[in-house]
């Protein structure tokens, strides 16, 4: 069934060991022959941090399933517990200059591109989805989630802030009053929470039925115009889209000044610490 699985082996060179998760490419893009529609998954053990090089890879296979005209596009992990563990700490904490202007842009360009998307976009969320994680699945126009796990914008608790773009996505699927709270507090919703508050917009038993349910909302739109449908899709976020492409230069800037304020490397210190602690017991 599969038209094409592209999951090449690209070498990868990189100066800080600790960035260097493989040689490997860190997504793969599997085309479904009967419908058209491209699983893209995430695969950077062990808990999908989106680094440098997963982000590049993102950003590379969310091109080439533009540039395949394929029918929608569905995002989800190999991991069978963790969508995304959200950005990884590693790439803001006793960060490189240069790697972490190169970090940051290289996401903005992931939201840009899925945020943007011209093809109808969906995640299917099998496994725990905070912050970066949240914004990835929040940028897909439609999400199906598995039970007990949790998704949500906890910047706050980690002692940051979430950009702008990352609330845009956020308040394009929830109310106001809900995010305004949710983003203050750093919630994190578990799957049921995320479904009453519209956070999600279906909860699934397995990655295959999420897979199914994604697919069967993609199929929703086989009777529209793919032009107008995209066209209509892209005026609708083009507030958005156009706020950060006119003031990326501005965030990035923002961004490597927060993230080096000897208070924020503290806190995300402690925060690493208490991970590692955790995973140990
Ligand atoms: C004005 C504003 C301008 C600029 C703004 C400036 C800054 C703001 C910038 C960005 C916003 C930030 C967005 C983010 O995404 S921050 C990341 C937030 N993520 C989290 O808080 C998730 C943390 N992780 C977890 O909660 C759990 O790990 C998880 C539920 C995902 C999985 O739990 P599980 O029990 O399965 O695994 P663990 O044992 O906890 O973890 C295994 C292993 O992985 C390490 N780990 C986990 N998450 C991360 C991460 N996000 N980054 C780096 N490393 C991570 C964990 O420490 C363990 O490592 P080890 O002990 O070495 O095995």
């Amino acid at each position: 069934m599969l038209r094409s699985t592209i999951s090449s082996l690209v070498p990868r060179a990189t100066s800080v060991a600790r960035h260097m998760s493989n040689a490997a490419k860190l997504t793969t893009v599997e085309i479904n022959d009967v419908t058209g529609i491209a699983t893209l998954t995430m695969n950077r053990p062990p808990v999908n941090g989106l680094n440098l090089e997963l982000l590049t890879d993102l950003n590379n296979s969310i091109q080439e399933i533009e540039d395949n005209k394929s029918r929608g596009l569905i995002l989800t992990s190999s991991n069978p517990t963790i969508f995304s563990a959200g950005l990884d700490i590693l790439e803001m904490y006793k960060p490189d200059k240069e790697r972490l202007k190169a970090f940051w842009t290289t996401l903005q360009d992931v939201w840009l591109a899925l945020y943007g998307s011209a093809v109808p976009t969906a995640a299917a969320i099998n496994g725990h989805s905070p912050a970066g994680g949240c914004l990835l699945a929040t940028s897909c126009e439609y999400r199906v989630m598995l039970p007990k796990f949790t998704i949500g914008l906890n910047e706050t608790k980690l002692g940051i802030v979430a950009p702008k773009w990352f609330m845009s996505s956020f308040l394009s699927v929830l109310p106001r009053r809900v995010a305004e709270r949710a983003l203050n507090q750093g919630r994190m919703f578990t799957t049921d929470e995320a479904l009453r508050n519209g956070l999600i917009d279906e909860v699934a038993n397995s990655k295959e039925e999420a897979l199914a349910k994604c697919a069967e909302f993609i199929g929703s739109f086989s009777k529209v115009n793919p032009l107008a449908r995209s066209l209509t899709k892209q005026q609708l976020r083009a507030a958005e889209l156009s706020e950060l492409e006119n003031e990326r230069a501005q965030d990035l800037e923002k961004f490597i000044f927060f993230v080096n304020q000897p208070a924020v490397q503290k806190g995300l210190g402690i925060y690493l610490e208490n991970l590692k602690k955790k995973s140990k017991n």
